[in-house]
């Protein structure tokens, strides 16, 4: 059994009891009175080209480093990214193995108003509304996880209930997966999910892979703003943190400082590929 297949297994449990508590159509009956999804996919393409866009993760605690902050006030966390500059908040909900929690979307849902993610291990359409209730814009699809058909049904009620997915890949074949099914936002995870070892050379070693169009967001891995940089200077146009800001002590200044670096590094990544275009021609 690997740890997506551990972690897999009790999040099927956990969404089997808080299915004998909340009904499908009472959650259906939610959704229908909750504000319209925000555009999620604008905010992560950002103002220009030449801009870095992070999505900053509240996350207690995972199963590569164990307890990584407290964090007894989401919401107020969440209010300093957003006023960092943050273009959309990740909330870890799943609740064994990373210490979040429903509440903490809520939470975060009532104190910011960019895009929230609901970062969990979506292995059901029930979770779908269920992110969307609480106020959710962004879902995960983990490419690992789920069959082409999941993937196609998930993405379809995604999309349908208003809102975007970050279809999260690890290897050359589940980015042609998620090219093949027309993901608008492809994620690339430098976490090895069999290891749970980060490698950050793995994101420009994919970059060849990934199709133009989607918008590509480099996740995990950072530890300071020259990470940052080194995914903006591949191709990133979004990078997800979580552990550097959640430990750091000025969050605020933390999602500032990896915007400004994200953007000097991608100005230079887009110099290039204009001066490659202008040799080829
Ligand atoms: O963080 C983990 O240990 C982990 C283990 C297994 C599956 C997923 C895991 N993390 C989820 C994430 O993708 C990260 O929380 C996110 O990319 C931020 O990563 P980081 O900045 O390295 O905290």
């Amino acid at each position: 059994m690997t740890v997506l297949d551990d972690i897999i297994a009790g999040v099927r449990e956990d969404l089997h009891a808080r299915q004998r508590e909340v009904s499908l159509e009472e959650l259906k009956e939610r959704v229908a009175s909750v504000s319209p999804a925000r555009d999620a996919l604008s905010a992560l393409r950002g103002p220009a080209a030449s801009t870095v866009e992070i999505i900053a993760e509240v996350k207690r605690a995972s199963p590569s480093k164990g307890d990584l902050s407290d964090i007894p006030e989401p919401a107020a966390l969440a209010h300093e990214y957003e006023a960092g500059g943050a273009a959309a908040i990740s909330v870890l909900t799943e609740g064994r193995r990373f210490k979040g929690s429903l509440a903490d979307l809520d939470a975060v849902r009532s104190a910011v108003s960019i895009p929230l993610l609901r970062k969990d291990f979506t292995i059901d359409p029930y979770m779908i509304w269920e992110a969307r209730a609480h106020g959710a814009d962004l879902i995960l699809l983990i490419v690992a996880a789920l069959d082409d058909e999941q993937l196609r049904e998930y993405l379809e009620l995604t999309h349908r209930l208003g809102m975007n997915a970050i279809v999260e890949t690890h290897t050359p074949e589940e980015i042609r997966r998620a090219a093949d099914l027309g993901a608008k936002i492809i994620g690339v995870n430098v976490r090895n999910l069999k290891t749970l070892e980060t490698d950050n050379t793995h994101f420009s070693s994919l970059v060849e892979h990934l199709p133009e169009g989607p918008v590509i967001v480099a996740e995990s891995g950072v530890a300071g703003p020259e990470d940052v940089a080194a995914y903006a200077s591949s191709g990133a146009q979004v990078v997800l943190v979580g552990e550097a800001l959640v430990r750091n002590r000025d969050p605020r200044e933390a999602v500032g400082d990896f915007k400004n670096s994200g953007r000097k590094a991608r100005t230079g990544y887009l110099e290039t590929a204009q001066n490659e275009d202008e040799h080829a021609e």
